[in-house]
């Protein structure tokens, strides 16, 4: 994958949370209604991503008609949405809340509908507050082989304490 995105060469190895899922088990939604991760999102992503080894996490999406961008292709947006939920459910495996400061993709090759994605995610270190992670995603073939990426991205997460972050506006979320 080609990109501008620096990760810096001190991070701090990332440290999976005492009292988070298993690998191998779903990592849970962060929030019910959320667009990336929600399975009451009326018309999320509904990704779901399963705990690796580590703070790792692996995930599958089908590239739906209503994710068209392009004639024929994933709309580029959609794919920001994925990687940046894809690795901020990894991140999850850490045992904090992180949100979203940056978010770097690299669109390698064009995704055609239909396609069936592979997700890998993968936290890369700490510094402080800030937590670096990558993702890639890879077309799995009809005997679900995983060919090269086409497509790979790079977040800077910011920890934050979820009740002071969203208490202000959790009261305008949707309601189940
Ligand atoms: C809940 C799980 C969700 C998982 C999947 C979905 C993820 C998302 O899409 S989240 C939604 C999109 N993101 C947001 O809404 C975030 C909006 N931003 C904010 O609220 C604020 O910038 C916030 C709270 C993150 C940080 O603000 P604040 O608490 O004042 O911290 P601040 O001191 O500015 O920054 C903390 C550190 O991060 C660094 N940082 C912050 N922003 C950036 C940036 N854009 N680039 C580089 N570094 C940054 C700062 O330099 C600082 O570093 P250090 O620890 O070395 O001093």
């Amino acid at each position: 994958m080609r990109t501008t995105f620096v990760v810096p060469d001190d991070l701090d190895a990332p440290r999976r949370g005492d009292d988070v899922v298993a690998p191998g088990d779903t990592i849970p939604p962060h929030n019910p209604m959320c667009y990336g991760c929600g399975p009451r999102s009326p018309h999320g992503l509904h990704l779901s991503m399963i705990a690796g080894e580590g703070v790792t996490a692996t995930g599958e999406l089908l590239v739906e008609p209503r994710f068209e961008g392009g004639p024929g292709v994933i709309h580029g947006g959609i794919l920001a949405s994925v990687f940046d939920e894809s690795m901020g459910l990894g991140l999850m495996l850490m045992g904090l809340t992180a949100v979203t400061v940056v978010l770097d993709i690299d669109y390698a090759r064009p995704v055609p509908i239909g396609t069936r994605l592979r997700l890998d995610a993968r936290v890369l270190g700490t510094r402080r507050r800030q937590v670096y992670a990558e993702a890639t995603a890879t077309v799995l073939g009809a005997d679900r082989a995983a060919g090269e990426p086409v497509a790979g991205a790079h977040g800077l997460f910011v920890i934050v304490d979820p009740h002071a972050h969203f208490g202000p506006t959790r009261d305008l979320g949707q309601k189940e």
